[in-house]
């Protein structure tokens, strides 16, 4: 999983889909085509919202057997990030404004086996992480503050994607890079195209007319971006 992926991945989020349906959710958009999940865990501290916690995660690990990506945006993360893991999470991600020990934390995501992402606000710099490279397995931009779903993509985090893909060419150690929030048809494949490997989709998935048509389209722009 330090390797970039052949194909690039689209990621729905389950922040926009039916809670009261999540199982059929899942169906959803495994069959149209979607290889992880991502789960948005807020704790009402880091980001005014509160969503998903582990009772959930076990929920949802026993309904579907693509990877569990859950974005950790909690305070404190070093006290559940490993708890998500044993729950089921394949990858766990925490927010670098949220740990001073970003690099103990990483560890014991990854010593309980889960892939370790780092995530940056659109106002955090990628220079922030110079000195992890190698302790993570990919890193998420933010491309919305986040806290909430339906947002508008923060375009200036396109020249990020560009930054943290040279920076990763330099340092010539693979990790995935992921980009969350505001993702549509509209920067799908210039997103992939700037360096970007797996995109997470909420609003654009969820909330749209046909969802698994939207997850095909999707995954269309994500595959002519990743050629271009
Ligand atoms: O982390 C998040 C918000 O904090 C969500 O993953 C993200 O916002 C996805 O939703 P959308 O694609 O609708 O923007
Ligand atoms: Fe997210």
């Amino acid at each position: 999983m330090s390797l970039r992926p052949a194909a690039p991945l689209l990621a729905p989020s389950l922040l926009s889909a039916d809670f009261t349906r999540l199982g059929e959710e899942l169906r959803m958009i495994e069959s149209a085509g979607a290889r992880v999940v991502h789960v948005d865990v807020m704790d009402g501290r880091f980001v005014p919202n509160i969503t998903i916690g582990l009772p959930v995660v076990e929920g949802l690990r026993k309904a579907t057997a693509l990877p569990l990506d859950c974005h950790l945006m909690i305070l404190e993360p070093l006290r559940y990030a490993a708890d998500f893991v044993k729950a089921g999470a394949d990858w766990v991600s925490i927010h670098q404004e949220a740990d001073p020990h970003l690099h103990r934390t990483l560890a014991a995501i990854r010593q309980a086996g889960g892939k370790a992402g780092v995530v940056l606000n659109p106002g955090t710099p990628i220079e922030t992480l110079v000195d992890l490279v190698g302790d993570f397995d990919f890193v998420l931009l933010m491309s919305v503050n986040p806290g909430f779903g339906g947002q508008s993509f923060i375009p200036r985090v396109l020249d990020k994607v560009k930054r943290l893909n040279a920076l990763r060419a330099a340092r010539g150690v693979p990790f995935f890079i992921q980009v969350d929030g505001g993702v549509s048809l509209k920067n799908a494949a210039e997103l992939v195209r700037a360096g970007a490997d797996c995109l997470v989709a909420g609003n654009a998935v969820f909330k749209a007319e046909d969802p698994k048509a939207a997850v095909a389209a999707l995954l269309r722009e994500m595959g002519a971006g990743r050629q271009a």
